[in-house]
């Protein structure tokens, strides 16, 4: 039989004549940029957006040397001379001007209450002795100067610069946020996503207990829903679509009207039935199909008009992957975050491969555990099926076998990328 030129010649192609992993990363680097505009936002929504400007400090924080700890403060000078000082003024929190340490006296003072003049040194409460009637406190031996006092602008000084363009806010910047008195930042909006199943097998969840034989509850579409929730987006659940090129086309056009991403799990492959691909083409541009990776291999990436179109493979475990190698670096840059390859680990081996085809890349589910000797072994799941859910809910993260990789014996490195990088919580 002849081949034409069409797409399902692609599902001929030799692995090594797929587009490898690391090009289909540079061509969403590559193709994606921010597609959302800007808005200002209080802080106890800003958590997980990415910031639409940069952060200077416009003051010190802290804006005044003040104590450490609840103590004593005093001169090192006076100390030098004499470790019992008589107790002078007493120092709240929130007491804007102390009067200055009169020499050879200590201050009562508590943590994060402004410094007095002259005084360089707070001794902890629990180290010091205190005389009975209150008026003398001994200090312990061995402080050195500037014990216990934080610096004016010892976390960020004026001018500093704070948070970049593009940056993910995390519970930590929001903080820096408000110590410099912001209660508004400027984020980019939330990507507009809208999520699909497509199948006539499948089946929505709660709607019948008795599922008839050849019928699956549709998982994909509430798992796609709960990773889409690590990232800033608002979402659209589009639901089931029937297994139908016109039905599939329509809709699919209809909704990339009005959102920035379709995502889309099932039909990405050349059955009859699957009809992703051909649906892509039909209405817009499809710039990949086919990678030479497992799982995943039947993964697209395309556009119709303005919208990204990700096609995610129908099988659990290969649309869950695709989704963090691919789906997470594109809605990062179309929401105006930076691309940031996740990070990975050589781990050894606690388990071994006789052979692995060599010329893709191969995700394997796994996770880290102590070996007999106590030693951190990456271990993996039993069985490889990409319609295992059971592999996802083992792990804890993604073992990363390289196109050159062939076999793997117990002890050697390799790599390891914990879910954690993609905001997946351990368990
Ligand atoms: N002749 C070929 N067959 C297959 C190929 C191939 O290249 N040539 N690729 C295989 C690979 S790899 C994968 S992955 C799958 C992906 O195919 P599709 O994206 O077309 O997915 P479907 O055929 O629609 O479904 C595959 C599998 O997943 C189940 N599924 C689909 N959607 C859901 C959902 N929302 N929730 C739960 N389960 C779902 C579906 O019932 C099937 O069992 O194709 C291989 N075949
Ligand atoms: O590569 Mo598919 O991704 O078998 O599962």
């Amino acid at each position: 039989m002849s081949q034409s030129p069409s797409l399902i010649n692609d599902c001929f192609l030799h692995d090594k004549d797929r587009l490898r992993h690391g090009e289909v990363v540079e061509l969403i680097v590559e193709r994606l940029h921010r597609i959302v505009d800007t808005e200002d936002v209080r802080l106890d929504s800003a958590l997980g957006r990415y910031l639409a400007e940069s952060v200077t400090a416009p003051r010190n924080v802290p804006l005044h040397d003040n104590s450490a700890v609840d103590g004593y403060a005093f001169t090192h000078a006076d100390y030098a001379k004499q470790q019992t000082l008589a107790v002078g003024a007493r120092i709240p929190a929130g007491e804007a001007n102390p009067p200055a340490l009169v020499q050879g006296t200590a201050a009562r003072i508590f943590t994060g209450a402004v410094m007095p003049p002259n005084a360089d040194c707070v001794a902890m409460q629990e180290d010091c002795g205190l005389s009975e009637d209150g008026t003398e406190v001994t200090i312990p031996a061995g402080l050195r100067p500037g014990a216990n006092r934080r610096l004016a602008g010892e976390d960020v000084k004026a001018g500093d610069d704070l948070l970049s363009l593009g940056q993910r806010l995390r519970p930590q910047d929001i903080a820096a946020l408000a110590s410099l008195g912001r209660a508004n930042v400027g984020t980019y909006r939330r990507l507009k996503v809208a999520i699909v199943s497509t199948g006539d097998e499948l089946v929505e969840p709660g709607q019948t207990d008795a599922l008839e034989r050849g019928q699956v509850f549709d998982s994909n579409r509430h798992m796609i829903a709960s990773l889409c929730a690590g990232l800033p987006v608002e979402l659209t659940d589009v639901g089931i679509l029937r297994d139908d090129e016109d039905n599939i086309a329509d809709a699919l056009s209809k909704v990339a009207a009005d959102h920035h991403v379709i995502l889309t799990t099932g039909g990405a492959s050349r059955g009859e039935e699957d009809h992703i691909v051909t649906t892509i083409d039909r209405l817009g541009k499809r710039h990949l199909w086919q990678i030479a990776i497992k799982p995943g291999r039947p993964m697209t990436f395309g556009q119709v008009g303005n919208c990204v179109f990700l096609g995610l493979p129908g099988n659990p475990v290969a649309a869950f992957v695709c989704f963090l190698l691919y789906c997470y670096p594109a809605m990062r840059l179309l929401g105006g975050g930076r691309h940031k390859e996740p990070q990975r680990f050589r781990i050894p081996a606690g388990f071994a491969i006789e052979k692995k085809k060599p010329d893709r890349r191969e995700l394997v589910r796994g996770w880290l555990e102590p070996d007999d000797s106590g030693a951190m072994v990456a271990r993996k799941f039993r069985h490889d099926g990409s319609g295992l859910i059971s592999g996802l809910r083992s792990a804890d993260g993604l073992i990363e076998l390289d196109e050159q990789t062939v076999s793997v014996e117990q002890g050697d490195p390799v790599t390891y990328i914990p879910l954690s990088q993609f905001g997946i919580s351990l368990r």
